[in-house]
């Protein structure tokens, strides 16, 4: 296996991928933005990709949303959480006071804005593609415009050259962010386990009042909970969106394939982006009226009035 993933090691989203049983011994390939490693798996010079999706204090990360809901089809087939603590670290030497500008991933700068408007209230902001990236750029040998970076405590065990200045400096302690593997439409679908999430693309079908109320009816009316909706320009023409929705459950739920046959009536070009095992393990609460069984029992009754059967 061929894995691609947002470089250098030492990002978080390394660690995510590493989580996967047998990624350590796979082949890792860093790259440098979500879209280069979601158009590697599209190009099949990488089996799957890892990427962030969703990020407590960013909430979803465009990047990935907006790569993966369009161009050809792409298969989430599993999550992972990873617990985010950042370190701000320095060239050897280096005191707090000397900080002039600092570089990291823009989400990570969201997540350390209070800490950096206490301790280092004047300090310049320079964007890197990865938190990684930032750190590393501070080893000896390079000229960089600024002084020191955000990043995992990961980079300093494999870069003890960098001093830690400050540690835990995350503004919301116990932050996670969730990552998806993102592999082509064929791989194989995960198989259902009752704590499962499926991921989907709904463009706004038609401007006109109630058009959301009617994607959302299809969910509702079938007992599907949504654990994420967001909305995102498709980019094309302004006031145009698709919404990109988790929901709790696998296509092989009954509820859910009937809310998916609801919603490619609603709504024909929805894109469907994966059912897989959710990373912590919750069990979707089901009504009765909504499970497996209750579907099979009045689509049964349903067929035999059909056929003209017993009442
Ligand atoms: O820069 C990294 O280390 C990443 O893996 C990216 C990323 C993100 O996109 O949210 C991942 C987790 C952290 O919240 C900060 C940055």
């Amino acid at each position: 296996m061929r894995y691609a993933y947002l470089g250098p090691a030492g990002t978080f989203t390394e660690a995510a991928l590493l989580g996967v049983e047998g990624a350590r011994e796979a082949e890792r390939v860093p790259v440098s933005s979500v879209p280069v490693a979601l158009a590697a798996v599209r190009s099949g010079d990488v089996d799957a990709a890892m990427v962030p999706i969703e990020n407590s204090v960013e909430g979803g990360v465009t990047a990935t949303l907006d790569a993966i809901a369009t161009g050809s089809e792409l298969r989430i087939v599993r999550e992972a959480l990873v617990p985010i603590s950042f370190v701000l670290v320095a060239p050897a030497g280096t005191a707090l006071a000397d900080v002039r500008a600092v570089s990291t991933h823009s989400h990570a700068w969201a997540q350390v804005r209070g800490w950096m408007d206490q301790h280092l209230p004047g300090a310049d902001y320079v964007p890197a593609s990865s938190t990684a990236a930032a750190a590393l750029a501070l080893l000896p040998g390079r000229d960089v415009g600024f002084d020191a970076a955000v990043c995992s405590p990961v980079v300093v065990e494999q870069h003890p050259e960098l001093e830690v200045l400050a540690e835990n400096i995350g503004d919301n302690q116990g932050a996670v962010t969730r990552f998806v593997l993102v592999a082509r439409p064929d791989a194989p679908l995960p198989p259902r386990t009752g704590a499962d999430r499926t991921t989907l693309v709904i463009p706004l079908w038609e401007d006109r009042a109630g058009a959301l109320m009617e994607i959302l009816e299809q969910f509702a009316t079938r007992g599907v909970n949504l654990s994420r909706i967001e909305s995102r320009p498709t980019g094309n023409v302004l006031g145009e969106y698709f919404f990109s929705v988790d929901v709790d459950g696998h296509v092989q739920d009954a509820r859910v394939a009937d809310a998916l046959v609801g919603l490619r009536r609603v709504c024909p070009s929805t894109r469907f982006l994966g059912s897989y095992q959710r990373a912590d393990r919750k069990v979707a609460t089901v009504a009765r009226h909504h499970s497996d069984g209750a579907f099979r029992e009045a689509q049964a009754w349903v067929a035999g009035l059909q056929g003209g059967g017993p009442r």
